[in-house]
């Protein structure tokens, strides 16, 4: 029934990558953050970005939203270069709770994702409102439509995000640690709403997360920052105890329990390419996946 097979491999010429990046490197004022990555991101696919603060997640999203320039290398979304508005991309930005005097409705939240800054200019048409009730019927956020964002629950709020980021019909989603200070059947919702979508109309995402647990089920690939180094493939194949331990340069140890990873002994100083030998001092501590 599904049109897209998530996470596939495009052997096809037809069906290309929604986002590639070629040997590409990003960094601020002399320090890289990540050097010679490369990437495809297929249609359908569903990629976790993870890495501990600072190792240049929301950098990467930022490079693919077109506001922040590689350093080299290239990057294209949907086979064009990366530009500021460029509406293939839906982004569900890193933000907390919106204040109860927030003067906008749920609707009027969503149908940014449309007009993007240039609400208020022009009528907006009724084609918009259209596209805006059948993205809040998607994410199951119709009955509080009319309702000031303001005063919706943290879970409510995200659906109301998730919403603006799909309005538009992106080829791309991008979530910035979507899931951050929701309890844990919110947490369900979103990825569940983020899982239908690429299953149901083939966007490919790209999910910034500290936690790999709750999107275990859904993660085709992750994609692991740390110490100005990455690490691409499979939950398999990235989350074990060889690749971390040689990724960070320090003993870690991946344990698998009860459908659960737990990762233990991820540094806990900045992760950067400086630092990188002063992190054998810091570790013990149990946490999950891939925490900072
Ligand atoms: N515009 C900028 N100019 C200079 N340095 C920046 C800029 N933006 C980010 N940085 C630095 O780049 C590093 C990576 O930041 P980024 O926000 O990409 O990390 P992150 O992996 O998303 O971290 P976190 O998990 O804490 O959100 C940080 O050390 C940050 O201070």
């Amino acid at each position: 029934m599904d049109a897209w097979q998530p996470g596939c491999r495009a052997e096809s010429p037809l069906v290309s990558a929604v986002l590639e990046l070629r040997d590409a490197a990003l960094g601020y004022d002399g320090r890289v953050l990540w050097s010679g990555l490369d990437l495809d991101v297929e249609p359908g696919e569903f990629v976790a970005v993870l890495g501990a603060n600072g190792s240049g997640k929301t950098s990467l999203l930022r490079a693919v939203l077109g506001l922040q320039p590689l350093t080299s290398g290239t990057l294209r979304v949907g086979g064009r270069p990366a530009r500021r508005g460029d509406r293939a991309i839906g982004y569900v930005p890193q933000q907390r709770r919106l204040e109860p005097t927030t003067p906008m409705r749920a609707k009027d939240v969503v149908r940014q994702g449309l007009d993007g800054h240039r609400w208020g200019i022009g009528r907006p048409g009724r084609v918009g409102w259209d596209q805006v009730a059948r993205a809040l019927e998607a994410v199951e956020a119709t009955s509080y439509a009319d309702v000031p964002v303001g005063v919706l629950s943290g879970g409510e709020q995200q659906r109301v995000r998730i919403a603006q980021a799909l309005v538009a019909d992106p080829s791309l989603l991008l979530c910035d640690e979507p899931l951050l200070s929701l309890d844990l059947a919110s947490q369900r919702t979103v990825t569940t709403l983020v899982d239908r979508r690429r299953r149901e109309h083939g966007s490919g995402v790209l999910f910034v997360t500290h936690e790999i647990n709750p999107v275990l089920p859904y993660v085709d690939r992750v994609l692991y920052l740390a110490g100005g180094r990455f690490s691409v493939g499979t939950v398999e194949e990235v989350l074990t105890s060889g690749t971390l331990s040689d990724l960070y340069d320090a003993p870690i140890e991946v344990v698998r329990t009860g459908g659960r990873i737990l990762v233990a002994g991820i540094p806990d100083t900045p992760d950067n390419a400086h630092h990188h030998e002063h992190h054998h001092d810091h570790r013990g501590q149990v946490q999950e996946a891939a925490h900072g």
